[in-house]
């Protein structure tokens, strides 16, 4: 179904003045850009290095164009077409066009003017566009000493949860079935909390993971404000011997989200779904840019496996070698699309990516992972906060699905009545302070 003709409210915006939009597009994402300026500074003897003078001259050109980008946002500019010739350069220019069409007394689309996902998104795009135009810089990763440096800080929490997922696998075999929910439970809110993790709400700082996952989560239960586990396993559970032979062969889809530790925790929730026979395959869906900071590109995502099988510590070893096989064997599989660096809401995905959208048609169960997962689930709009999450999908509904996410933004649908005026009674500031989360399942209307 198309979104067009669903009514929803309107989107998110810096032009708020004092939302969490504002704030973000005001304090958070120059901080950002001023970040990657350093980073760049910083790796300037090893440009030179490599690529010699012409790495040097390209660092320069990368720097002032980041710069001026700054001061554009920061003064409220209006955003400029881009000019790299990427495979998706002329669906962003179109995007800006149809940004623009929206625009009252068409004033220009401008930073603070313009929908916050969309400028936000943007701004990613650019500092790729700066590293596009620079060669060889159209290579590097901005961002890759951050996610890096975050799975080793999470080094202790990673070989706990590798312990408890190769114990899990020696005991399946005499585990009964409420004994296997329960351990599907307990991974899934692993997963759902390694969200917590991400890197660009707190604009680069540390973020690791340092104590035991486990220990948390009985205290954590009281914070995830939707629980719908229930159905997530009910999904899976009856997607077994669904094939026409009778055999077992779901899919599982996982839109990821950050690399670093969360992304162990969905390895680990991935690794658990085959073993135990509730998927047979699973796809999981990064970036093919570097994105909002911490975001799996498939480099991170070989890199976290190749590094956990390298580790010192037997169980992690043995998880990353099972993994590799999972990846050599087909099990699993890693895929970017477009789509996914792109600014458009997942309503516009059946038309503007029909390609993705079909692939996604034959998944038993995605999950979503995140905070800019659900914003774009959502559209990033001011819903009221008991609108049914079906509702705010505007006929997004591939598959059945499943957003996992900590709140980082201020939109949240499917609250029970009364709920969110009291949390914002207790804690003014539950939607962006990471602290709660949701398991929030959907299903299309199936025909039988
Ligand atoms: O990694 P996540 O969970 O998608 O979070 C990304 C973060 O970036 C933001 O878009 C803010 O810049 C928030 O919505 C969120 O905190
Ligand atoms: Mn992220």
């Amino acid at each position: 179904m198309e979104a067009e003709g669903i009514s929803a409210p309107s989107s998110l915006s810096a032009k708020f003045e004092g939302s969490f939009a504002y704030l973000t597009v005001r304090d958070r994402l120059p901080t950002i850009l001023t970040k990657v300026i350093d980073t760049l500074h910083r790796n300037k003897d090893n440009f030179f290095k490599e690529y010699g003078e012409e790495g040097t001259q390209a660092e320069k050109r990368a720097i002032s164009f980041l710069s001026k980008l700054r001061n554009e946002l920061q003064t409220d500019k209006p955003v400029l077409a881009l000019i790299d010739n990427a495979e998706d350069t002329q669906t962003w220019n179109e995007y800006m066009q149809r940004q623009q069409d929206l625009m009252e007394d068409g004033k220009p689309v401008s930073w603070f003017k313009s929908p916050w996902l969309y400028v936000e998104c943007y701004m990613y795009r650019k500092i790729q566009e700066a590293l596009y135009m620079n060669p060889p810089m159209d290579k590097f990763d901005v961002f890759k000493e951050g996610k890096t440096q975050s799975y080793l800080e999470s080094q202790q929490a990673i070989k706990s949860l590798c312990t408890y997922l190769q114990e899990l696998i020696t005991n399946m075999e005499n585990m009964t079935e409420i004994q296997l929910r329960d351990s599907f439970l307990k991974l899934l809110q692993v997963s759902l909390w390694g969200n917590k993790c991400d890197l660009s709400i707190s604009a680069g700082q540390d973020n690791s993971q340092k104590s035991s996952p486990f220990d948390s989560l009985p205290d954590l239960q009281r914070f995830i404000l939707v629980d719908d586990s229930n159905m997530v396993w009910s999904t899976l559970v009856a997607a077994q011997g669904s094939g026409s032979s009778g055999m077992k062969h779901a899919r599982v889809d996982i839109v990821l989200d950050n690399a670093g530790f969360e992304l162990v925790t969905d390895l680990v929730f991935a690794d658990f779904l085959v073993s135990a026979g509730l998927a047979k395959h699973i796809r999981f869906h990064g970036k093919s840019i570097p994105w909002f900071v911490s975001d799996v590109t498939k480099q991170d995502f070989e890199w976290t496996i190749m590094q956990t099988m390298a580790a010192n510590h037997k169980w992690m070893s043995a998880s990353g070698v099972q993994w590799k096989h999972f990846i050599k064997d087909g099990t699993w599989s890693y895929h970017d699309h477009s789509f996914w660096t792109l600014p458009h809401e997942f309503c516009d995905m059946a038309v503007d990516a029909a390609d993705l959208y079909s692939t996604l048609q034959g998944s038993d169960l995605i999950f979503f992972k995140g905070d800019l997962n659900y914003r774009k689930l959502t559209g990033d709009r001011k819903w009221e906060h008991t609108v049914p999450f079906d509702q705010a999908l505007r006929g997004f509904q591939p598959a059945p699905l499943c957003s996992l996410r900590t709140l980082k933004a201020d939109v949240q649908v499917g609250l029970q009545p009364g709920q969110a005026e009291k949390l914002s009674s207790q804690d003014p500031d539950w939607m962006t302070n990471g602290k709660y989360a949701v398991v929030q399942f959907s299903s299309p209307h199936r025909e039988q």
